[in-house]
């Protein structure tokens, strides 16, 4: 479905389009000016699409919404973050409240769809702290009802669109970001907006501790290669990848494997599978599908 770029900020309508994030912020803001205004246009990663919530999910949303969400300023009933939050560790844990850990690791997840993911991180690493950011309410209302009845303490969840929040941040706050199977946005002429952007990248770079790192994974080759374009020639991240893979250098459309396979190859350095990676169906969907899965590490320099 063809998107209708109006303002999410003025409208909050079912369909929003078009504002202020990612590359455009981060790189003013990095540039020690200041922002124009929020309210300037640009491109977002995502469609909204109707956010009524029913049965179940409803539930979970009034019964865990209060105690899991993390709400900051401009984030209340819109996406958009206001461009002069300052996120310190100090604030996300009185945010919190209990159950944040002191000494734990913040581990940030960018589009937790069902929440899959971060349910099973905040499980399996209770000492270390998740944050997840999705804009999807049913996804939200998912990782609510999951994280309530597992009564996980030591995971929030935040529902903007995620490069506003991660320039939020300051300097060195996130131990690791994670954003896996992002949407493909397989036109040529959407490829603007794919998340994976160099203002993202510019924003978790600051956001990260020294050292720390983004993950991310993609089942469709060509976005594979546009994560190549836009980190690899970055320097202030390396590529951690230590396994060899052969990708079509031109632009392929989605799941199109025959034309690929005729196309010049190069070779890219990619990671092992990530052990906290779980199987999600968007994964499933593109295992069954003969696609392979690509897994990236990019250390911050
Ligand atoms: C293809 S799904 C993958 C979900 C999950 N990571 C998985 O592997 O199952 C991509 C998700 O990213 C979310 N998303 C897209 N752009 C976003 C943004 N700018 N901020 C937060 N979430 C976003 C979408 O709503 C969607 O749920």
């Amino acid at each position: 479905m063809e998107e209708q770029p109006i303002n999410a900020r003025s409208s909050g309508k079912e369909m929003a389009g078009e504002q202020m994030v990612g590359e455009q912020l981060a790189s003013q803001q990095l540039d020690g000016k200041q922002p124009q205004s929020q309210h300037h246009r640009s491109v977002v990663s995502y469609v909204r699409r109707s956010t009524r919530l029913e049965g179940r999910m409803e539930r979970a949303w009034n019964e865990y919404s209060d105690e899991y969400m993390l709400r900051f300023e401009g984030s209340h009933n819109e996406l958009g973050v206001d461009s002069q939050l300052i996120i310190t560790r100090q604030m996300l844990k009185d945010k919190w409240g209990e159950g944040f850990r002191e000494e734990g690791r913040i581990i940030v997840e960018i589009g937790t769809g069902q929440g899959e993911n971060i349910i099973a991180a905040a499980r399996n690493n209770p000492q270390d702290n998740f944050i997840g950011i999705e804009v999807y309410t049913p996804g939200v209302a998912h990782a609510l009802l999951k994280a309530g009845k597992e009564e996980l303490r030591n995971l929030r969840m935040v529902q903007v669109n995620a490069p506003e929040l991660l320039q939020a941040f300051k300097d060195g706050v996130v131990d690791e970001v994670w954003t896996f199977f992002p949407d493909p946005w397989p036109k040529t002429k959407h490829h603007k907006r794919r998340i994976v952007q160099d203002g993202l990248a510019r924003a978790i770079h600051n956001a990260l501790v020294e050292n720390g790192v983004w993950r991310i994974a993609t089942d469709i080759d060509d976005y594979a290669l546009h994560v190549h374009e836009v980190m690899d020639r970055r320097d202030d991240f390396i590529n951690e990848g230590d396994v060899v893979v052969s990708l079509a250098t031109e632009h392929v459309s989605k799941g199109n494997a025959q034309e690929a396979e005729l196309l010049p190859h190069a070779d890219f350095m990619e990671s092992e599978r990530f052990s906290e990676r779980v199987l999600t169906n968007f994964e499933n969907k593109g295992l069954k599908a003969g696609r392979t899965i690509h897994d990236f590490t990019y250390r911050r320099q």
